[in-house]
């Protein structure tokens, strides 16, 4: 059953400043494809260096000029929680936006998405007054303290697999702390952010405080990495492309960077974790959920012997029973890989893993499903046994529905595979035994340990970022507030005569 008729769907297309969306007569344009079926749908004006540079210098007069930064931080937050209520009572237009154009099933874009877009903008607001300065210990004739404030003009940089999450993680961030902020959406789901920016008007965003470029990361993510007008970039994506955005902005700075960047993050259970359904469900669920394309997705199965077959049996059968299509199918289960590419590219990881060994104990192919005749790429639910630490599978980031196995006999075995050679996003532990969990929890390398559940809850306060080559810097929590405050200290020596 179709949701939603996918060619009924008129986007918004365009770059967003001072406001208004904004062709770009003349400019350079990219045909964008729906990643279900691989139709193109809309054209994309690509940014150039002088329209980057167009909307930055826009974005730092208002900043300079509008009262953004000065008001009291109460007021900003009023308006981001407007934003938010605007942004839920637009859920049947910017959801189907975001459902027609990126991975995300229209379910799960209406029940997880569109909730978690708008409580997220309401977390920051509630934070936008909580986080200032303190009054030093100082001699009794000097008031010594530091004052929050704002960088000036952000640049974000955002990744496709869960479009609209990610905008509102960064903007909402840097806009409760007073921030400007300019945003390059993937070029692969350009579309959602203008209508998010829209929104953002209508609730009272001042005009050019956020703008909006389109474009290739290689041109307009360049050159909003290196305007000097930007004080501070924050990014979510791969790891190569986050190294080259910190080495742009340590050339053209330096100026910090929030790096929110690729994962391999294990799933170590013991032969003790409870409840072998559920638990053999939320496996599956970490790796197949957004067909694996999560930056935290649990893509390594970690497990003690006394219980690893009874488990990946259960797994392997969640697995198969996953039925691929569009987003707009009601009964799909998985959804499309982002592009054709990025299929070839996961299919080609599982072909570098059997080389190297690994055994094939369900999917390992695309689905041949008539969304896949039409030019979607669907990649069928796959699980690896039989791989070291050095197959392919274990070591590199697939970002698509692949787990691979790995099982243990000893406590510290466990956790020697659990450490990766240079990663440390998410990991799970699955135990009931406290002592062992909180043992894991210390051990692991990773900057998010979860214990007997896998994956986000709503409270915004747990920061999300990675240890190692899996980031810099959080987003969410007080700490992704503070990144986008700088600290000013001050001394008032008032014994002096005047
Ligand atoms: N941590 C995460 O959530 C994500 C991780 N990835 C990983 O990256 C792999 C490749 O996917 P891509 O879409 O190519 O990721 P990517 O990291 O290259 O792209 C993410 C964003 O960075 C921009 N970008 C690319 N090159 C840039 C540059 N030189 N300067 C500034 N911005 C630039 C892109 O336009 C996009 O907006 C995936 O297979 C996956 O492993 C991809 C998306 C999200
Ligand atoms: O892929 C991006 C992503 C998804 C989830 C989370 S977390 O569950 O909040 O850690 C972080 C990033």
């Amino acid at each position: 059953m179709q949701t939603f008729d996918p060619n009924q769907i008129s986007v918004p297309t365009g770059h967003f400043i001072n406001g208004a969306l904004v062709g770009d007569a003349g400019a350079e344009t990219m045909a964008v494809r729906r990643p279900s079926d691989g139709q193109v749908y809309a054209q994309l004006p690509l940014a150039d260096e002088a329209l980057v540079d167009r909307a930055v210098e826009a974005s730092w007069k208002a900043w300079r000029s509008s009262d953004w930064a000065r008001r009291a931080p109460r007021d900003r937050a009023r308006v981001l929680r407007r934003w938010a209520d605007l942004v839920e009572a637009d859920a049947p237009t910017l959801g189907l936006i975001e459902a027609v154009g990126s991975t995300r099933p229209v379910r799960d874009v209406m029940a997880w998405d569109i909730p978690f877009t708008a409580e997220g903008l309401r977390f920051f607001a509630e934070y936008a007054d909580k986080i200032g300065g303190e009054v030093a210990a100082t001699q009794h004739s000097q008031l010594g303290m530091t004052i929050a404030e704002p960088y000036g003009v952000v640049g974000a940089i955002t990744p496709w697999n869960f479009p609209l999450v990610m905008v509102s993680w960064k903007v909402g961030a840097a806009l409760a702390a007073g921030n400007a902020v300019v945003l390059k959406p993937s070029e692969l789901t350009p579309f959602s952010s203008l209508r998010l920016a829209e929104l953002a008007v209508q609730a009272g965003v001042p005009a050019d405080i956020f703008n909006v470029v389109q474009g290739y990361g290689h041109v307009a993510g360049d050159a909003l990495s290196r305007h000097q007008r930007i004080a501070k970039m924050t990014f979510t994506g791969s790891t190569r492309t986050g190294s080259s955005i910190m080495a742009t902005c340590a050339q053209y700075g330096p100026k910090p960077v929030t790096l929110e960047l690729g994962g391999k993050s294990p799933q170590l259970v013991f032969d003790d974790a409870p409840d072998i359904d559920r638990l053999a469900a939320l496996i599956a669920g970490a790796i197949t959920g957004n067909a694996g394309q999560v930056c935290v997705a649990g893509s390594r199965l970690i497990v003690q012997r006394g219980i690893a077959e009874e488990l990946i049996e259960r797994v392997a059968a969640h697995f198969a029973a996953h039925r691929p299509g569009p987003t707009w199918d009601a009964e799909a289960t998985l959804p499309p890989i982002i592009s054709a590419s990025q299929g070839v590219r996961i299919d080609g990881i599982v072909s570098r893993a059997k080389e190297a060994g690994a055994i094939v104990r369900c999917g390992g192919s695309f689905a041949d499903i008539a969304a896949a005749r039409q030019g979607g790429a669907y990649y069928l639910p796959t699980l690896l046994e039989g791989v070291d630490g050095d197959n392919p599978a274990v070591r590199e980031e697939i970002f698509g529905p692949v787990l691979t196995v790995q099982t243990f006999e000893e406590e510290d075995e466990g956790l020697l595979l659990a450490a990766h050679e240079c990663y440390g996003l998410a990991a799970g532990v699955h135990t009931a035994d406290i002592s062992r969990a909180l043992r894991a929890v210390r051990k692991l390398e990773a900057g998010t340990v979860w214990v007997n559940r896998y994956g986000r809850s709503n409270d915004f306060v747990i920061p999300t970022g990675g240890y190692h080559q899996s980031g810099i810097g959080k987003d969410l929590g007080r700490q992704a507030v503070e990144a986008n405050l700088r600290f000013k200290s001050v001394l008032v020596d008032f014994a002096v005569p005047v």
